[in-house]
């Protein structure tokens, strides 16, 4: 096989709380990240050139060395140079349906999907968790996306624990086009605001990474009980994120408003705004009604739905 076409699904945060600062300057956290069906389509395939190169329908996506597909791409380059050697370069063309810098972990299943493609064209073998950690090199997302559907997520976001698979739990997604908020702003401003009560200790720090397992949201899942998931969402980002933005404040008080949502949140860091819903009915009238009371084109609405899966192949030639 010369060529694989890919889906790379996007994630949601049915649960991000900051537990704490770590050495590298990252946050620890205890996450609950839920693949979504809204996805990208990647095609991976192997060029005569030992060069890497990217294409993309989307004008906000790069396509020189910044794109974390092409990153993905240059990790494999370094870790497997005989493979590289034999099979030559590698082009990447991304057909971007995710938003960009929205808090669904776009970039971040780009990458995973051309790691996945590129063990295929290479005939690496490599393992789900082989895949992983080579994921962790690149975005603390990057793991999660590689097997994706529901799991506990520490550490940085890197360690993963699965959950059982919450299939058909309808969503909303909502997202102001112009409107983005960068990943590192709202973990540098809640460290300023909140860092005070951040755990210090290493072994209480562990301890409440570990409690996350038997949390209510786990208990839910387990249970496959949409409305009590609902719930117990929670985003500690919110805290900075909807008070500097407006527009995502209001989104989630619209949502928190009409009939048939379950409950509603932020996904990540923003800006997208998600709601789940019983129903796909319920989230097309809602979507509707959303679209009404905001008359905005610069307003985005998606229906999804959560799936069970994270990078798939969808063919190869
Ligand atoms: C907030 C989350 C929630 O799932 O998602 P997004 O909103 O980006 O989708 C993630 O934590 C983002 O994951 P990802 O976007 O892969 O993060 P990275 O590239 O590793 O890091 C981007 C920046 O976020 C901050 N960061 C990220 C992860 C973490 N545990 N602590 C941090 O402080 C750091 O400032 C880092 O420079
Ligand atoms: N393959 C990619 N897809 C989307 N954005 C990318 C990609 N590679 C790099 N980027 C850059 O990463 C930034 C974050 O985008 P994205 O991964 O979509 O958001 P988030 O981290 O909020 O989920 C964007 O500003 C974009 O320029």
């Amino acid at each position: 096989m010369h060529s694989y076409s890919l889906i790379a699904p996007a994630k949601i945060n049915l649960y991000l709380e900051i537990i704490g600062d770590r050495p590298d300057g990252y946050h620890e956290l205890a996450m609950i990240l839920q693949s979504i069906g809204l996805a990208d389509y990647i095609d991976v395939h192997s060029i005569s050139n030992d060069t890497i190169r990217v294409h993309s329908n989307h004008p906000q996506v790069p396509t020189d060395n910044s794109n974390l597909a092409y990153k993905a791409a240059e990790l494999m380059t370094r870790q497997f140079p005989e493979a590289f050697a034999k099979y030559g370069g590698v082009e990447i063309s991304i057909n971007k349906q995710i938003p960009v810098a929205a808090g669904l972990a776009g970039g971040s299943t780009n990458a995973a999907a051309v790691l996945v493609g590129i063990d295929l064209l290479w005939k690496l073998g490599l393992t789900q968790s082989e895949l992983e950690e080579l994921g962790a090199t690149l975005g603390s997302d990057v793991p999660f996306c590689v097997s994706g559907g529901t799991a506990i997520a520490t550490g940085r976001g890197e360690q993963l624990s699965p959950l059982p698979s919450l299939d058909k739990i309808y969503i909303v997604l909502a997202k102001y086009r112009s409107l983005e908020v960068s990943t590192p702003w709202a973990y540098k401003t809640y460290r300023q605001e909140f860092g005070n009560s951040y755990i210090r200790d290493t072994n209480d720090l562990a301890a409440r990474a570990s409690a996350v397992h038997s949390g209510e949201i786990v208990k839910a899942i387990a249970l496959a009980d949409a409305g009590k998931i609902a719930q117990k969402l929670h985003n500690d980002l919110e805290r900075v994120v909807l008070p500097a933005y407006p527009q995502v404040l209001q989104l989630r008080e619209i949502f928190a408003n009409q009939e048939g949502v379950l409950g509603t949140m932020m996904s990540g860091s923003g800006p997208t705004v998600f709601a789940l819903f019983e129903s796909e009915q319920q989230a097309e009238q809602v979507k509707l009604h959303v679209r009404e009371a905001i008359s905005d084109e610069d307003l985005e609405l998606f229906v999804t739905r959560t799936i069970t899966h994270g990078i798939q192949v969808a063919s190869s030639i």
